[in-house]
């Protein structure tokens, strides 16, 4: 089984899913040689059969704008592998989303979901609607349509989706109440919804701070500390801001944030007090971070935050938004770990590059396991018709992100000091294997 082979021959059969290819390769890097090892999982083809999902949903999604237009979009859901539970991943609402986004993510997805130790497969979806400039009655209209595309692929046993990129709390209330309305059904077919609907406390703060508690795993792995890490985060949106709030608490400092337009940075680190005005300037007031106005704050449009100086790299945005020019840069810095808060953020090359250079690296679906974890809970709480208080989910979130760095590290070639890429692939890989292979060929 060669790596170069099964890459080229996904680059054959479908040319333009380049981010599909990149996650494949990252994947069969660590998990191939195992492969190799063990006949169980060549003889039944298990990673040839992962490199396909289980299914793609495409639909036309028809609404009409407040000016009476007609608008249309494309839908997608990719219910990627559900060896392990029901599919379970994210909705995201970008301009710039195709099929090969949720091909990509709905991959990562699979064997992250694995990484939480709970009965969930792995899912993703979502449409080429962009939510920025439209009105609230627009949105509601849009999620209206989505589902009416939506609704007789997905249930609480079949695949249960929640937010992402685009799609936060707003979203999933119009989504969950028109998957109500055309079903008659109150049922656990969304997560993230509003506490006071069946939705869990922690859900919305869950994939910042799941991400945080992984780092601070990660440190105490080496007898260090968060306590004084200069954190460079970017993105402004869910995870960002409670991962950023997270550190702040953990007494971090936390000198940058971004959003598609620029970054703000201040050098001595942002007060919980400032994180709290941008949490409602971000989630309340729709603003952009230049309209924020802080002591030692400084704005640079159009621009990414990795030239400044930092410990800590927590890129919290979107896929690849960190090239090989700008690895090149925080390694010219003080960078000594990155945290991947959002889903595969390194280019191919920035990863490479920080990994020849012995920095120590979180990934995506380890570190921000977080979210689809405190997902999982909420599952829990609808089956058993109950809701549990913050302080109990916040411990359960801790003692899970504790569970995915040991299982990491055990899975590391070297356990005192692991390679979590590896570490992370292979717990992973290892868990939907197995499922797989119970199951027989089908
Ligand atoms: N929400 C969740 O629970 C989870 C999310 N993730 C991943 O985390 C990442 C962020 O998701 P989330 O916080 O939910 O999304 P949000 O939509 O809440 O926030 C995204 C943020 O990133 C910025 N951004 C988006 N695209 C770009 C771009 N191309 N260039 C620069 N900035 C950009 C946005 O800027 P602006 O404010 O200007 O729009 C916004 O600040 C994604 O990779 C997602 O897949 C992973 C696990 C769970
Ligand atoms: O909570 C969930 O189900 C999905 C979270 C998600 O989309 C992700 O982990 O990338």
């Amino acid at each position: 089984m060669d790596i170069d082979q099964i890459i080229e021959t996904l680059k054959q059969k479908t040319p333009e899913e380049v981010e599909f290819h990149q996650a494949v390769k990252e994947v069969a890097d660590e998990v191939v040689p195992l492969v190799r090892d063990h006949d169980k999982y060549v003889d039944a083809r298990i990673f040839e059969r992962l490199l396909a999902p289980d299914r793609v949903i495409q639909f036309r999604v028809t609404w009409l704008d407040d000016g009476g237009n007609v608008q249309i979009n494309n839908g997608w859901r990719v219910q990627y592998n559900n060896a392990l539970g029901p599919y379970k991943g994210g909705l995201r609402f970008h301009p710039n989303v195709r099929l090969d986004t949720f091909k990509f993510l709905g991959f990562e997805q699979t064997f992250k979901n694995a990484l939480t130790r709970l009965p969930m497969g792995g899912g993703k979806g979502g449409s080429d609607f962009d939510p920025k400039g439209k009105s609230e009655h627009e949105v509601m209209r849009f999620c209206q349509a989505f589902m009416q595309g939506l609704y007789t692929h997905i249930g609480a046993n079949r695949d249960v989706p929640a937010g992402d990129i685009g799609v936060g709390n707003r979203e999933i209330g119009y989504l969950y109440g028109a998957y109500k309305q055309l079903t008659g059904q109150h049922e656990a077919v969304l997560t993230g919804k509003n506490p006071g609907f069946g939705g869990s406390c922690v859900r919305k703060e869950a994939t910042g701070y799941g991400c945080v508690y992984f780092l601070m795993n990660m440190l105490a792995h080496r007898d260090d500390e968060i306590d004084g890490k200069r954190c460079a985060v970017s993105g402004a949106g869910n995870v960002a801001l409670y991962t950023a709030q997270k550190l702040v608490e953990r007494d971090a400092k936390v000198i940058t944030l971004s959003d598609s337009k620029g970054y703000i940075v201040k050098d001595d680190g942002f007060s919980a007090e400032e994180l709290k005005k941008i949490v409602q300037l971000k989630e309340t007031e729709n603003g952009a971070l230049g309209d924020f106005d802080g002591d030692g704050v400084c704005y640079h449009e159009g621009k990414k935050p990795w030239g400044e100086d930092f410990d800590v790299a927590i890129p919290a945005a979107t896929q690849n938004e960190v090239s090989g020019e700008d690895m090149d840069q925080m390694l010219d810095g003080s960078l000594k770990i990155i945290c991947e808060a959002a889903n595969m953020p390194l280019e191919a090359e920035a990863r490479t590059k920080a990994r020849e250079a012995g920095i120590l690296i979180a990934p995506a679906k380890a570190a921000n396991a977080g979210g689809v974890a405190v997902s999982g809970l909420e599952r829990s709480q609808n089956a058993m018709h109950l809701s549990w208080s913050a302080k109990k989910v916040d411990k359960k979130l801790r003692k899970i992100m504790k569970q995915i760095h040991q299982d990491c590290v055990e899975c590391a070639e070297d356990a005192d000091k692991p390679d979590y890429i590896q570490g992370a692939n292979i717990a992973g890989f290892k868990r939907v294997a197995e499922a797989m292979l119970t199951y027989g060929v089908i």
